[in-house]
């Protein structure tokens, strides 16, 4: 697949989930670069391969896996000093990033299933790797659990959770969006994924995740978010808001339909945002840890000082629009 069929795949969503977004980015940056001829010139090498980068940050704007994992694998490519060191280090780079990606969520998993106690029903909202981990494990630890799977409007992302879970014969009951204050009664405890965390650890997910932790704080039921450290965005920290992705609106309703209402407007964001107040942990590869404590992982696990914040990873959103 070439890197621009990538990059329509996570913008057509075909390609989907914060995680995978990340690695899949990465491993069309590192074969791109080997569609480059070799020419020795390593500015020019450079040059494209930030034009690459570009392409794939304009395809979704809200998790922040992407331009993290693409700052992890461009960082030290942009001061290599020939065109073969600078190749050498994005494969490795690339490569590294997909390994600690797989295996942050292996450690997710087993803390995760830590805190699913036997016998325990969990909602899960969306089809988050990291969160439909922690289940598994739990199960595969012989634990006897049930899961509430929400539908997820308007494109339908626990049908996928519900498949994993029954393939994995565990007990599922799914129902809309909409029930789940009503269903909130009937569970233990709720896990969901992440597709960004900010620094004053507000979680970023899909939509509906903020109403979901609304009604288990009003039911005193947990709410275990599970995030690999590359969700955090450092950019938080210098006061940068999170965008939140906007998709077409006949995802919601049919352009048919739409024809005939001209005096209705569809919205349809696809995130929303839960404080922090509402999430009792964060569970990440490098432990569980209190939301507030998000500043944490963002100066420990990603490294990034705040003058590489403020020179070079300020405005790597701002590349080519991919359409
Ligand atoms: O990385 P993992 O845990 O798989 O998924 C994290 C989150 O990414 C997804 O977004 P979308 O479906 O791509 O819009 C969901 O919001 C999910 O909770």
């Amino acid at each position: 697949m070439t890197l621009l069929q990538t990059a329509e795949q996570i913008q057509t969503m075909q390609i989907r989930g914060a995680g995978k977004i990340a690695r899949e980015a990465v491993a069309a940056l590192r074969d791109h670069a080997e569609t480059l001829p070799r020419t020795g010139d390593v500015a020019a090498f450079i040059r494209e391969m930030e034009h690459a980068a570009s392409i794939l940050l304009g395809t979704r704007p809200t998790a922040v896996s992407l331009p993290n994992a693409i700052q992890m694998v461009m960082r030290d490519v942009r001061t290599a000093r020939t065109e073969e060191a600078a190749r050498r280090i994005l494969r490795e780079k690339a490569d590294a990033f997909i390994w600690s990606s797989r295996t942050a969520l292996d450690r997710i998993a087993a803390m995760g299933a830590n805190h699913i106690p036997d016998g325990s029903i969990v909602m899960t909202h969306c089809n988050s790797k990291a969160a439909l981990g922690c289940i598994l494990e739990a199960k595969r630890q012989g634990k006897d659990i049930e899961v509430y799977a929400t539908e997820v409007r308007p494109w339908n992302q626990g049908r996928l959770t519900i498949k994993t879970l029954n393939d994995n014969e565990i007990p599922t009951t799914y129902f809309v969006d909409s029930a789940v204050r009503s269903m909130m009664k009937e569970i233990d405890l709720v896990i969901v994924g992440a597709d960004a965390i900010t620094v004053n650890g507000a979680v970023v997910n899909k939509i509906g995740t903020s109403q979901i932790a609304l009604c288990a704080n009003e039911a005193r039921k947990n709410v275990i978010v599970t995030a690999e450290t590359y969700k955090f965005a450092p950019r938080t920290i210098l006061g940068e808001l999170i965008q939140i992705e906007e998709r077409a609106q006949n995802e919601v309703l049919p352009d048919d339909i739409a024809a005939t209402l001209p005096f209705v407007r569809v919205k349809n964001p696809v995130f929303d945002v839960t404080p922090a107040d509402y999430i009792d942990m964060i569970i990440t590869e490098a432990g569980a840890l209190p939301p507030h404590l998000a500043y944490t992982i963002m100066r420990e696990y990603l490294g990034w000082g705040l003058d590489e914040l403020q020179n070079q990873f300020l405005g790597a959103r701002t590349g080519t629009e991919f359409r």
